[in-house]
């Protein structure tokens, strides 16, 4: 597949939960190398986009994966045909140690390449016998991405992977994601525009469940007017991100 054709493809995604329609029709392309961040307000969509397209709630629409049409399969089909999921709460085992929580995202039929995770994440080798619980909120994020490597995932979608961490630590989870993005293509959930500005290539934008814009990142982000509008928020300055006024190595 060449990189201008998206290794995902969303096209009027709909959810309805509990007799309420939470997404109206979301468009959203994955492009197949990089970075590309899905983007807006508290509420606005995104969680639910993402768990629209693993199929973890109803939803009708278009989901092409890999040019495959995937809305009518069931999660786990989707999951073995390559997207690994990072979720919102990092869903570690906080009883079980690092190694065990990497032994338990192993695949069936699959060879785990831990030579990859270890090689991008050295911390996660160096602790594999601590506890996951008593890992900082990095390292714990560190782990949940590092588990969406070890199968030679083909996409990685991460949600919000920066929610409530200390600044410094949300300059790691960006070296971390930056590094992960190298090998395998990312879709980021995330709400510090400073890490979307350093990682992503292009963004969609949501806005009461539908798809308000899509585009360069750097377009958006460089407009103070739309990303007030779009976003709600003035410039994309957070604290916490070396070089968030650049993209890494422009
Ligand atoms: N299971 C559910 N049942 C009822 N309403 C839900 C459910 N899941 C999400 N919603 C509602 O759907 C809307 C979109 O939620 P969603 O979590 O997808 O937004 P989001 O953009 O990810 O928000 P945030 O940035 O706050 O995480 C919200 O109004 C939310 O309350």
């Amino acid at each position: 597949m060449n990189t201008t054709t998206p290794l995902l493809a969303v096209r009027g995604l709909r959810v309805l939960i509990g007799g309420r329609h939470i997404l109206h029709g979301v468009d959203l392309d994955v492009a197949a190398s990089g970075v590309t961040a899905l983007l807006g307000r508290n509420g606005a969509g995104k969680t639910t986009t993402v768990r629209g397209v693993l199929g973890l709630v109803p939803r009708s629409g278009s989901v092409v994966f890999d040019g495959a049409e995937t809305v009518g399969l069931a999660t786990h089909a989707l999951v073995r045909r390559g997207i690994g999921y990072a979720p919102e709460d990092r869903g570690v085992f906080a009883s079980l140690t690092v190694a065990e929580n990497l032994r338990l995202a192993e695949r069936a039929g699959g060879t785990p390449d831990y030579a990859r995770v270890h090689e991008l994440f050295p911390e996660l080798k160096h602790r594999e016998r601590q506890l996951a619980g008593t890992l900082s909120g990095g390292q714990q994020q560190m782990l949940a991405i590092g588990r969406t490597l070890l199968n030679g995932n083909r996409l990685v979608i991460a949600d919000e992977p920066t929610k409530g961490l200390a600044p410094k630590v949300v300059t790691e989870v960006t070296h971390v994601l930056e590094r992960a993005a190298e090998s395998v293509p990312v879709l980021l959930v995330e709400q510090n525009l400073a890490m979307v500005r350093r990682l992503a290539t292009r963004c969609t934008v949501l806005a009461d469940g539908r798809t308000a814009h899509q585009g360069p990142a750097e377009a958006l982000l460089s407009d103070p007017e739309a990303t007030r509008r779009l976003l709600g928020v003035g410039r994309a300055r957070t604290p916490g991100v070396p070089g968030a006024q650049k993209k890494a190595g422009a």
